[in-house]
């Protein structure tokens, strides 16, 4: 069976892991935003992958909003935006859900998932999540450096069905690493355990992961900021693995000296962060559970620093 897949955005991440569908002779569409359709077109309708995990080049088929006729039906549309142009990729994604598509959302953190449902239906949004380093250079080619390349998605409730088992077999043969999940709700919770804690370290200090587990101290500093986010997210029933902590601590020794984060590599942009959707949210919890949080408290005001030099250098 033809599976039909929409990516939504051709940057770092749909276009990396849209790239690799097309590699793998998937029938993909991507739909962009007119700038980038311009920047592709530019580049003659190419887009380039440079990445350790094998180089790749490849020409898109691209639609934007103001082409697309809603008439084809997709399968599933792979939703990669960031969490702040959410409500603006919802609008632009209406005309292409049909009765049967089914979305995968690849944001970070979880507050996304039921303002999915309400736009889309419950029963088709599914759970998502991605860990891959990459992102676009100034010719809007997409460099993925390190071997972190997995997306993984499943159903929300658990357990799986027939036209997952079919999704699964469709992205089952390209170079990145697809993989179906029964339990994708404990998934997102655990990566948004590791995301909040990474990138709050990696936008205080503003150096790769390396610098910072090396400074005397460094290690202790990286698991108080797991503990202290775990605490909290298990205060309001998040369903984190056991000994997750742990096993997250494992790679911070283990990974490149290197790694950076998205929200790290944004800041050294100087575009738009996610701190309210990252940060931000852990730290309402924190407050309904009547938690101290210092060292969140910490990095949000870090990232709200940030917005405010952005804004005053827009207002210039
Ligand atoms: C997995 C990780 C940490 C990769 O950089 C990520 O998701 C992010 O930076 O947003």
């Amino acid at each position: 069976m033809n599976t039909k897949i929409l990516v939504l955005g051709a940057g770092a991440i749909g276009g990396y892991f849209g790239g690799r569908l097309v590699e793998a002779g998937q029938d993909v569409t991507f739909l962009v935003r007119l700038n980038r359709k311009k920047q592709i077109e530019g580049n003659g309708g190419i887009v380039v992958i440079n990445s350790v995990n094998g180089n790749y080049t490849f020409k898109p088929t691209l639609i934007t909003k103001e082409e697309g006729d809603g008439n084809v039906e997709y399968d599933v549309v792979l939703l990669s935006s960031k969490s702040y142009h959410l409500q603006a990729s919802i609008e632009d994604l209406k005309p292409f859900i049909g009765k049967n598509t089914l979305v995968i959302p690849l944001l970070n953190g979880i507050q996304h998932i039921s303002i999915l449902e309400q736009a889309f239906g419950r029963e088709r949004v599914l759970g998502g999540l991605c860990v891959v380093e990459t992102t676009l250079n100034d010719k809007g080619e997409i460099h993925q450096p390190s071997e972190l390349n997995q997306l993984i998605f499943g159903q929300l409730d658990g357990g799986t069905t027939e036209k997952l088992n079919q999704l699964a077999q469709a992205f089952g043969s390209t170079k990145a690493k697809f993989t179906l999940s029964e339990s994708i709700t404990q998934d997102m919770w655990n990566k948004y355990l590791m995301i909040t804690t990474m990138s709050s370290i990696t936008t205080l200090m503003r150096t790769p992961l390396g610098t910072i587990r090396d400074s005397v101290g460094g290690l202790e500093f990286i698991e108080s900021v797991f503990k202290e986010t775990e605490s909290i997210m298990r205060a309001n029933g998040a369903p984190l693995s056991d000994g997750i902590v742990d096993r997250y601590m494992t790679l911070v020794k283990t990974i490149s000296s290197q790694f950076k984060t998205s929200m790290q590599r944004d800041m050294e942009k100087g575009l738009e962060i996610e701190g309210d959707h990252i940060q931000g949210y852990i730290l309402q919890l924190a407050k309904q559970h009547n938690i101290s949080a210092p060292l969140l408290r910490c990095a949000y005001q870090n990232l709200c620093v940030y917005n405010e030099m952005l804004k005053a250098r827009s207002n210039q």
